[in-house]
């Protein structure tokens, strides 16, 4: 066959934000001011910022009564089909694992900027330290460097990136990936009985799930009405898990209502939230949230994200006892790897990416 020549993709000089805030603090470049409509205005955040996002106590799940068993199984297909997104406590990973990985996340965040630039994430490509998601060169930046793996299975790891500095980070990676992963099947398990499907409805469609994982550091910005730390998006996994660094400020927001609301991190929780792929297998009764991050003024922040998905070899669509007369199909059937590949090729953009799947409808106008 002939070889398709790849048009190289030009995205520009990209400032590193921690090497901006070390040598100058002051100074926000062009690229990163947001245009009006897209700052983040502090004022409008919802003042009833008292409306947290639920929280689930996952071990009256796994080993409560059956009272409260089926009143948390209630609680979490409430948060699912209101939210989108949860804290979940008493999740059964191990705190100390949660510790270690937020330290060798910090160690690696710590690093001089050449060590991180051993494992560069090349332009148009998710994994290693830098900016996903960056396509062109007039595209608004991120006030955030990533650093983000694929974890499983296997083939998705790039090794060359995988750091030697800190010296514990892959062990660490490794055995908080595989807590995560047990996390992600239980969850998974309850939300399926919560919808009276079989209990292993998704672990057995999902086959080898894929699991990557992103290290977002958000240093303090001396303008943060003005930038991002994460633009607007949803994911593109099934569930997402993430992890505020302990002590770390506010910075997640999600939509809701026509207004942004604050997570306020919840020592040890974990913050769950449903990703494109189970809005598509419920036709749309659990839906994916636009959620973004933004930047503080004197504070940093460190957010650790797993991100769980289907093997790309799946094939995705509503399930059919999600599908009837009064919910008709609103998505078409696809493979999981080419929406990862749509996903991962795209801007992040709220919630575009899913439009990949949505079924167009026509309305036509009513007859005289
Ligand atoms: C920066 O990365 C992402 O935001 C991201 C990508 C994840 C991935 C890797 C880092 C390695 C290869 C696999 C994968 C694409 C999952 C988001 O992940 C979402 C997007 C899709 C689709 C998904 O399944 O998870
Ligand atoms: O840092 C955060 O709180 C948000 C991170 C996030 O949404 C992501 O990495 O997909
Ligand atoms: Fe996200």
């Amino acid at each position: 066959m002939v070889p398709v020549p790849i048009s190289p993709i030009s995205v520009g000089h990209i400032d590193d934000v921690q090497e901006l805030r070390k040598t100058k603090p002051t100074c926000i470049p062009r690229r990163f001011v947001r245009d009006r409509i897209e700052r983040p205005r502090f004022s409008m955040i919802n003042p009833s910022s008292c409306t947290n996002i639920p929280v689930i106590d996952l071990s009256k799940l796994l080993k409560g009564n059956k009272d409260e068993f089926q009143a948390e199984l209630l609680h979490l297909s409430a948060s699912c089909e209101d939210w989108g997104f949860f804290q979940v406590i008493n999740h059964g990973v191990d705190l100390s694992l949660l510790e270690r990985i937020e330290k060798v996340a910090t160690d690696f965040f710590m690093l001089p900027l050449e060590e991180k630039q051993k494992y560069p994430m090349a332009p148009g490509t998710v994994q290693g330290y830098g900016q996903a998601f960056v396509f062109s060169e007039d595209q608004k930046l991120d006030w955030c460097n990533m650093f983000a793996l694929g974890v499983e299975p296997h083939f998705i790891r790039n090794p060359e990136l995988w750091p030697t500095k800190p010296a514990n980070f892959s062990e660490t990676l490794e055995g908080y990936s595989r807590e995560i992963r047990e996390l992600c099947k239980n969850l998974l398990k309850y939300i399926a009985v919560g919808l009276s499907l079989a209990e292993n409805v998704f672990e057995n469609m999902f086959g080898e799930a894929v699991q990557a994982v992103r290290m977002n550091y958000y240093p303090a910005c001396p303008r943060p009405d003005l930038v991002l730390g994460l633009s607007p998006h949803s994911d593109g996994s099934a569930l997402t898990v993430l992890q505020q660094g302990k002590g770390s400020p506010v910075g997640l927001q999600i939509f809701k209502d026509n207004h942004w609301v604050p997570v306020q991190p919840i020592p040890n929780a974990l913050v769950i939230n449903i990703g494109d792929t189970i809005e598509v297998l419920t036709n749309g009764r659990y839906k994916s949230v636009e959620h973004r991050a933004v930047a503080h003024k004197e504070k940093d922040r460190l957010s650790i994200v797993t991100f769980y998905a289907p093997s790309y070899e799946i094939e995705i669509g509503p399930m059919t006892e999600m599908v009837d007369k009064n919910n008709p199909c609103k998505y078409r059937r696809y493979n999981h790897g080419e929406y990862s590949k749509h996903y991962v090729t795209n801007k992040l953009q709220g919630k575009k990416a899913l439009e990949f799947a949505k079924i167009k409808t026509i309305n036509y106008p009513k007859r005289p």
